[in-house]
């Protein structure tokens, strides 16, 4: 099997490590926008901006220039970019005839000042409106770069309408490191891989102003239940909640330290601005961009989402980061 992936972060990067260490025989690409990145990938044989100290396996070639050349050898194209990159990148490949699947997790953003009522949308949605006609499909799951990159056991969730589509996918990264798990449901898959983000800004927020163990695990599970409730209201299967995508990504991503957005609440909480907090990381954290797309849909649909719309307001600096706690303890009293 000939892989491209598109997008040398540190998820793209991993990705592709993993597929060049499958036990069948892959060719495996790596393609990168910025070329001198892509030099120094191939002198070093390594991603040291991105994924420092981890070798690339003999059957991972790092490749960049003319994009189109490599995505016709291709019989799995795997994009590797943040969220925003998406919609330009399913446009350029609306006529491919390989499967093209995504590794974004996130839903598109929306403007603080943008008119009420307008939205983003989640990255299946983006592909229907810009690419119908390609057969496509997500990848998603618990699941940090690093470990991945250093084959440490990992499990994740392929997502797509085109069954012979998670069928590729399983066959393209299922190893000795590594299960995935087929799921038809893409709206749950991706509504869990973009409010568990979101979530994380608010634990990390919470850790970081030391309220406790008790006050995570609320937020985990009121936090499991607000993402649930949206899911649902957009077509998702209650079920695929308690999966991978879902509670796996939510503990994954709230609880461990080697998550960007639960960096972005812990800088939060130190007293940084969002824009310091942002810039430190080095890399993206989607929670950041999504927050505002996610209460927006949820408004829409009707549903109460109290821990997002508090990460929205601080985000957008309506709430300073010590009120955020009482913001929700205040709230009335409820059933479970
Ligand atoms: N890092 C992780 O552990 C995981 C990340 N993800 C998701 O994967 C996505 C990417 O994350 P990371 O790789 O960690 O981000 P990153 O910040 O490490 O790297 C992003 C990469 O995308 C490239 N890029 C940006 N715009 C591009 C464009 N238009 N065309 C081509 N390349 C472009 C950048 O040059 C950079 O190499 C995010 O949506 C993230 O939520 C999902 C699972 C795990
Ligand atoms: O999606 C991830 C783990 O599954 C990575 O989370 P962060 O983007 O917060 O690092």
């Amino acid at each position: 099997m000939n892989i491209l992936v598109i997008g040398a972060g540190a998820w793209g990067t991993a990705m592709a490590i993993s597929a060049a260490t499958h036990p069948d025989k892959r060719s495996v690409r790596l393609w990168a926008r910025d070329e001198a990145q892509a030099r120094q990938m191939q002198a070093e044989r390594a991603n040291s901006r991105y994924l420092a100290g981890i070798a690339f396996p003999d059957a991972l070639q790092v490749v960049s220039g003319d994009v189109m050349a490599q995505v016709q050898e291709a019989d799995l194209i795997v994009l590797g970019t943040p969220m925003a990159a998406l919609r330009q990148w399913l446009i350029r490949l609306q006529d491919c005839r390989s499967p093209v699947v995504w590794l974004c997790k996130g839903f598109e953003a929306v403007a603080a000042d943008a008119p009420a009522g307008s939205h983003g949308l989640m990255a299946h949605e983006v592909c229907q409106q810009v690419a119908p006609q390609l057969r496509s499909g997500a990848l998603s799951g618990p699941s940090f770069a690093a470990e991945v990159a250093r084959q440490q056991p990992t499990a994740l969730v392929a997502a797509s309408a085109h069954k012979d589509v998670s069928e590729l996918l399983v066959s393209a990264f299922h190893g000795e490191a590594m299960r995935v798990y087929a799921n038809e449901d893409i709206v749950g898959v991706e509504v869990g891989g973009a409010v568990k983000n979101v979530l994380a800004i608010a634990t990390g927020l919470c850790d970081g102003l030391s309220l406790g163990l008790n006050a995570r695990a609320a937020l985990v599970t009121r936090g499991l239940a607000e993402m649930t409730r949206l899911g649902v209201a957009l077509g998702a299967r209650v079920e695929t909640f308690m999966g991978l995508s879902g509670l796996g990504d939510l503990v994954l991503t709230a609880t461990g330290d080697l998550s960007r957005n639960r960096k972005v609440g812990l800088l939060l909480a130190e007293g940084k601005t969002l824009e310091q907090a942002v810039t430190s990381l080095g890399h993206v954290a989607e929670g950041v961009y999504s927050a505002r797309t996610v209460l927006a849909r949820a408004r829409q649909v009707g549903v109460e989402m109290p821990i997002t719309e508090t990460v929205v307001a601080l985000l957008d600096g309506q709430l300073p980061v010590t009120e955020a706690v009482q913001h929700l303890m205040a709230r009335d009293p409820r059933g479970e």
